[in-house]
């Protein structure tokens, strides 16, 4: 059975975490949806059901109390993907539908079929918790719900007794459909976001694919446009790579790409976004950074790039630094004016920083 919890040790960090309950909530919020308004309509066929065959001392009016709620709850949970809410939301829908059982059952308690309406709710909802707590909050809610009805509505101990030991069996197994759902739902998510990842990553440098690093740009742009920071773009273009694969192989060209993204990484700050561009072209995007400062790290980064050994000698490279204009200037235009500012450096002689 542990083998079948094993998965929730594995959901990593808190942000690994946030992203697989935000998942989780896309997944199976439709289900829950669903399920919610079959509780909330199977609710309503039970009470007029027993309407038919039963003489309750409570008004049919009262017992219809916990359906607008109900469907009210069930409803919103189409829109809701937000985690937490959602499973607030859910939450609501067992505890509306056990006052029902609860107004439904008092007068029922005889004939045992009140227990089943009960006995259903954990099995039937064992699939879509998204958390562990919310699981036991639930099964909790749904193990003690019925109790004011058995323990106050005249059943003999016997009876309270049977309702336990099947609730008992049913809880156990809501845990164990809860547990296989959840364990295929995070290796989907885990394959997903594996397969994510190697799509928006660069194979041999491990920096974002060109297709990646321009959405991100993109998007970072906007932002940085929005708080009127300056920003600044990189092209950094290895030099003289040809003659390096040429002479000594392409294994020799791909170990100098590892080191030199490697370098990068080393000296890049959070926020700052790198691509591999082109076969050896990089860009990078530096936000908060003015042209002099950026010019600045840009020859810092050039200087680093000698310790890097190719056989033929130290490897060099040629950047092209510009700045973001605010007067909306989209990210092909600026990346085009880094790149002709790192087309400069290479006629000017290569291993240097051009701004533009
Ligand atoms: N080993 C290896 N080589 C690559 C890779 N991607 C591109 N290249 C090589 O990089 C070289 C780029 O050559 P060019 O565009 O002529 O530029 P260069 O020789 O660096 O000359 P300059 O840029 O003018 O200094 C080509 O030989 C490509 O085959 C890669 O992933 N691995």
């Amino acid at each position: 059975m542990h083998v079948l919890f094993k998965h929730l040790r594995k959901a990593g960090n808190t942000e690994q975490r946030r992203e697989y309950s935000h998942y989780l909530a896309q997944q199976m919020g439709p289900m829950i949806h669903a399920l919610m308004l079959v509780g909330a309509l199977a609710y309503l066929v039970a009470v007029i059901a027993s309407t038919l065959v039963n003489h309750s001392s409570l008004p049919l009016w009262l017992r219809l109390v916990p359906l607008p709620p109900l469907l009210l709850v069930a409803s919103s949970t189409r829109y809701v993907r937000q985690p937490r809410l959602l499973s607030s939301l859910t939450l609501l829908c067992v505890v509306l539908l056990e006052i029902g059982i609860n107004l439904n059952g008092v007068d029922d308690v005889h004939r045992r079929s009140v227990v089943l309406p009960g006995l259903l709710l954990p099995v039937a909802s064992s699939v879509i918790w998204l958390g562990r707590w919310d699981f036991l909050a639930a099964m909790l809610l749904c193990a003690l719900g019925p109790l004011p009805m058995l323990l106050f509505g005249g059943t003999d101990n016997m009876q309270v007794l049977q309702y336990l030991v099947y609730m008992a069996i049913a809880i156990a197994l809501s845990t164990v459909l809860r547990a296989f759902m959840a364990r295929t739902l995070f290796e989907q998510f885990r394959l997903e976001r594996q397969l994510r990842e190697q799509v928006n990553t660069d194979g041999l440098t491990g920096l974002l694919v060109r297709n990646r690093f321009l959405e991100l740009a993109r998007l970072a742009l906007g932002d940085i446009r929005l708080r009127q920071q300056p920003a600044c773009v990189l092209y950094l273009d290895a030099d003289h790579f040809k003659s390096l694969n040429d002479n000594y192989g392409h294994a020799a060209g791909d170990a100098a790409l590892i080191a030199l993204a490697s370098v990068i990484r080393r000296q890049m700050r959070q926020g700052d976004l790198i691509g591999r561009i082109g076969g050896e072209e990089f860009a990078m995007l530096l936000p908060g950074l003015d042209l002099q400062q950026a010019g600045a790290r840009a020859e810092q980064l050039r200087q680093s790039m000698h310790e890097i050994l190719r056989p033929d000698g130290p490897l060099t490279v040629s950047i092209g630094v510009a700045e973001c204009d605010h007067a909306g200037e989209v990210l092909e235009t600026l990346l085009a004016r880094a790149d002709q500012a790192m087309r400069q450096a290479k006629r000017d002689g290569r291993d240097r920083v051009v701004s533009a």
